[in-house]
């Protein structure tokens, strides 16, 4: 059937398979230049057939204005389905009404005395963290294994209030390798168009080892809920604050706001853990390499280490623990951030498929059309970041930043990111605790990793940086 859509550019199409084998044979790295090249070519929009699907990208920001800001489109493309027996219809994946009522929960969560608590919590965990690796004595280290471990810790023990690294009572190595097994298995498939069908992808052995691990990571959300429910339960019959081992106040958990949301009968025990398993996986892996990202980027700029470190002494003068209004008047380490998840947005692309009719550029788009917003491509657009290449942190310092949806790592919208305020201040915590303890020294000056396209954008290889002791 013709589409006015059919009439935007795009690398050519075979008939019915449309441009199904433009990547076949390709590596991820070199799938991933590939994408990039299709945006310099064509620099508005560009569509792209796959039998009778037709998909839309779109990398300039007055498209992503259009298609993010609007209320009513906000279901996911197909591809996120991969995710679906793993995360349910938690937040990321839903749509509609079951999406709009748990957003409007889950949203509380993140309130700003919670948020303050989760803040001590990272200070605690940073501090850990700059003893683990003093104890490399500056020896080069692989980066983005110690901050995926360090993010997941912190989701768990904010989302769950379960210690992985101490809680006996679960089996956390299970769990950890269950994890990231998922996500290697998501993105085989990813590449392999045939398990795209979830009939085929279920019966190879990629499809039973994905069940497997789904098992083993619900069975771990469950006991960890059931648990948490019980002691609840007990500590409200009798009266009682619930303690931690220190005798401190326990702190409230987006696990304990869903229990009390089930308790209105708001949200049942699978909607519970739809929404726990959805927070652990947004959680931790978009946050980990967007600190490895940081801290690669900051080893090969010796002058941004000093000016995040004199700033931190300006505004901290001589006190320890920043609150979070000394976070917030740390500009310069915010710019820092902004300008990592400008050059690794991560991910790196967003999805939808349009329940409502929109137009971009004079062209009607209707519902079933698929779009696909790609914030890398946005990020380096010359006409918004002059030399997008370059890691200047100080344009988000000097109002350059022109078109408010130019920049858009958390997306934007009724979608954005709900853990955006977290993830910030978790970094921020990290970035500061290394930049006071350690002089970050790159293997090779001038280098950049390769990045590839995965479920989240990845390094193509390990990053390895030395954290000289100061
Ligand atoms: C640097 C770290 C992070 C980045 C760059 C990031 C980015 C994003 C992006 C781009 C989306 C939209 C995805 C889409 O529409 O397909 C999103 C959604 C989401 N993120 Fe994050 N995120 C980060 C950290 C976090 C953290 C720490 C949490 C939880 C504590 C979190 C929870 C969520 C949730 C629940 C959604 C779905 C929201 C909805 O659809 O209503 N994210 N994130």
């Amino acid at each position: 059937e013709d589409d006015p859509i059919d009439s935007l550019p795009g690398p050519a199409k075979l008939p019915i398979i449309g441009n199904m084998l433009d990547m076949f044979n390709m590596t991820p790295g070199e799938k991933f230049k590939y994408e990039r090249q299709l945006s310099k070519t064509y620099k508005q929009r560009y569509m792209q057939k796959v039998f009778y699907r037709r998909i839309v990208y779109l990398h300039h920001p007055d498209d992503v204005e259009v298609v993010l800001s609007h209320s009513k489109n906000i279901t996911k493309n197909v591809i996120y389905d991969f995710l679906k027996p793993w995360l349910g219809t938690g937040l990321l994946l839903s749509t509609g009404s079951k999406w709009y009522k748990r957003r409007k929960i889950l949203t509380s969560a993140f309130h700003f005395d919670i948020l303050k608590d989760f803040a001590s919590l990272f200070e605690e965990r940073s501090r850990r963290l700059v003893d683990q690796l003093r104890a490399n004595n500056g020896e080069a280290i692989s980066i983005l294994p110690v901050m995926n471990n360090f993010t997941l810790l912190t989701i768990c023990e904010t989302a769950l209030g379960t210690k992985l690294d101490t809680d006996r009572s679960v089996n956390t190595a299970a769990y950890k390798d269950a994890i990231s097994k998922i996500g290697q298995i998501c993105i085989y498939r990813l590449s392999r168009i045939w398990l795209y069908i979830d009939a085929i992808f279920n019966r190879t052995s990629a499809g039973r080892e994905f069940a497997k691990n789904v098992d083993i990571i619900h069975s771990f959300a469950d006991n960890v809920i059931v648990q948490r429910k019980e002691q609840r339960l007990n500590s409200l019959d009798k009266g009682l604050v619930e303690r931690d081992e220190f005798n401190r106040k326990k702190r409230t958990v987006l696990l304990d706001l869903l229990l009390e949301a089930e308790a209105k009968r708001e949200i049942d025990l699978e909607g519970i853990r739809e929404e726990v398993n959805t927070f652990m996986f947004a959680g931790h892996d978009t946050t980990g390499t967007a600190l490895t990202f940081s801290l690669m980027l900051l080893s090969d700029h010796e002058e941004a280490q000093e000016r995040i470190l004199e700033e931190y002494n300006e505004v901290m003068r001589g006190k320890e623990t920043p609150t979070l209004s000394e976070f917030a008047e740390m500009k310069y380490l915010d710019a820092v951030i902004k300008e990592t998840l400008r050059l690794y947005p991560n991910p790196h692309r967003i999805g939808r498929v349009l329940t409502e009719d929109i137009t971009l550029g004079g062209v009607p788009m209707r519902a079933g059309t698929e779009v696909c917003v790609l914030t890398i491509d946005l990020h380096y657009r010359e006409d918004f970041f002059p030399e997008p290449e370059k890691f200047r942190p100080e344009r988000f310092l000097r109002g350059e930043i022109q078109h408010p949806y130019s920049f858009v790592p958390f997306s934007a919208g009724p979608r954005n990111c709900l853990g955006q305020k977290f993830a910030m201040l978790e970094i921020k915590s990290v970035l500061t605790h290394i930049c006071n303890n350690f002089k970050l020294v790159p293997m090779k000056r001038n280098w950049r990793v390769e990045t590839v396209s995965d479920i989240v954008l990845k390094p193509a290889e390990p990053i390895y940086i030395k954290f000289v002791p100061r």
